[in-house]
């Protein structure tokens, strides 16, 4: 195997258990400084993200990433260690200033996904969280250095893994955020 699509996959990939609740995750601090955040739910659409904001762990091509309602995180400890990676960005990354590993992505803006909050749950000691469904943004790692004579190569391995590749987010996300364009413009149509 020449890259590294995600540590997560690049054995195969190991069902979630749908009955998890939720878990801790930690920064990549040692010992008593890490930042830890507790989940109250597992993630929904997990999947792996090509793009360049998503953290990725040291040598992977793709994070990998869900959805946990934001009311169900909080920052249990080091919440001053965290910082926003990029304030002008629809996602408000809340990443450790000492590892640089990010903790947990907000969005405040007016969006499909506002009060659903981005999380990497290898980021936990725990196993049961759910696989990765999808994989999205998938031609943004050629952006980011990648070959683009071997992205066959790519697909070909998230398919094999039984995940489709996008170059969006999925169908189903992508028609969640029309559908939130869509009502805003009719409303604005009707003021
Ligand atoms: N090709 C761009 C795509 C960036 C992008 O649009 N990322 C998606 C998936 S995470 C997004 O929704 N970004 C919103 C944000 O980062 O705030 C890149 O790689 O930087
Ligand atoms: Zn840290
Ligand atoms: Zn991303």
């Amino acid at each position: 195997m020449s890259f590294s699509i995600h540590p997560l996959l690049d054995n195969g990939l190991t069902k979630g258990d749908p009955n998890k609740a939720g878990g801790k995750l930690y920064c990549h601090c040692q010992g008593s400084a890490r930042v830890e955040v507790t989940l109250a739910s597992n993630t929904a659409h997990n999947h792996a993200c090509g793009c360049s904001k998503c953290w990725k762990p040291k040598g992977a091509l793709f994070s990998i990433v869900g959805v946990v309602p934001s009311d169900k995180v909080s920052v249990t400890a080091h919440e001053d260690k965290l910082h926003i990676v990029d304030s002008s960005a629809v996602i408000q990354r809340y990443a450790c200033k000492e590892c640089g590993v990010h903790l947990y992505g907000r969005i405040e803006v007016d969006h499909a996904f506002k009060g659903l909050d981005f999380v990497n749950t290898e980021l936990s000691e725990e196993t049961g969280w759910q696989e990765p469904q999808f994989a999205a943004f998938v031609s943004s790692i050629i952006e980011q250095g990648f070959d683009p004579e071997k992205m066959g190569d790519i697909r070909q391995r998230f398919r094999s893994l039984g995940l489709e590749t996008y170059d969006c987010l999925s169908p189903p996300l992508m028609d969640l955020i029309a559908t939130h364009t869509a009502k805003k413009s009719s409303a604005a149509k009707s003021k």
